[in-house]
């Protein structure tokens, strides 16, 4: 299976994880981003949406990082990542979606216009952050990983992104249960030096 991938990306780095969890062997494709190559007719031939991650399987062709972490659970058969009981799956969807559609949403919105096109900071946009932070230090009450006491894939997908907070300099001290789960994470996440190789990439936009 080809990956087409920047390190520094969260999406890319939650994929990767999760390949090593269920032991997937991704031949990486570097897609430099930066020199637009994810626009050449190649790559857009291939996934006309132009984003990274983008995993292709054969003749079958995936992106979303979430939809991809899933596809890779199911494929290599690593169910207790990605639960099949209906309650606790929908808790781990629900993590899901929140990341994608709020806390990487908020990081999006309020760091990428600084980086890439100069803008300046918007203040508003930081406290959009502070507030999905701090949604997510009460999802974590009482709560070992994002979804319930054990490692799912909803973990893999939050830990890509709040390294990405952690590169940017947001201070995360100020919510407990989310510096807790973090740490763990660190330490429990299958593949995590690939996410820290591509966070120390990721840091050297903010230099
Ligand atoms: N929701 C998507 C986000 C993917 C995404 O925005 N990727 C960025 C790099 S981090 C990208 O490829 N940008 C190029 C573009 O939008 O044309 C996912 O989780 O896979």
């Amino acid at each position: 299976m080809d990956l087409y991938y920047m390190p520094g990306s969260a999406p890319c780095r939650a994929v990767q994880m999760t390949a090593a969890a269920v032991g997937a062997d991704l031949n990486l494709k570097f897609l430099n981003l930066m020199a637009g190559e994810h626009m050449k007719p190649e790559f857009t031939k291939i996934n006309p949406q132009h984003v990274i991650p983008t995993l292709v399987d054969g003749d079958f062709a995936l992106w979303e990082s979430r939809a991809v972490c899933v596809y890779l659970i199911e494929k290599f058969g690593k169910e207790e990542l990605f639960p099949k009981c209906p309650k606790a799956r929908a808790v781990v969807n629900q993590r899901l979606y929140f990341d994608m559609g709020t806390l990487y949403q908020k990081f999006s919105d309020y760091y990428y216009p600084q980086l890439f096109a100069k803008a300046p900071a918007d203040p508003e946009k930081f406290k959009a952050m502070e507030t999905a932070m701090g949604l997510f230090n009460t999802f974590l009450e009482g709560s070992k990983y994002a979804a319930g006491d054990s490692l799912t894939v909803a973990d893999i997908s939050l830990v890509a992104t709040v390294s990405s907070y952690d590169a940017a300099g947001f201070d995360l001290t100020k919510y407990p249960n989310v510096n807790k789960w973090y740490q763990l994470c660190k330490s429990t996440v299958p593949g995590y030096d690939i996410n820290q190789a591509g966070v120390d990439e990721f840091k050297k936009f903010f230099n």
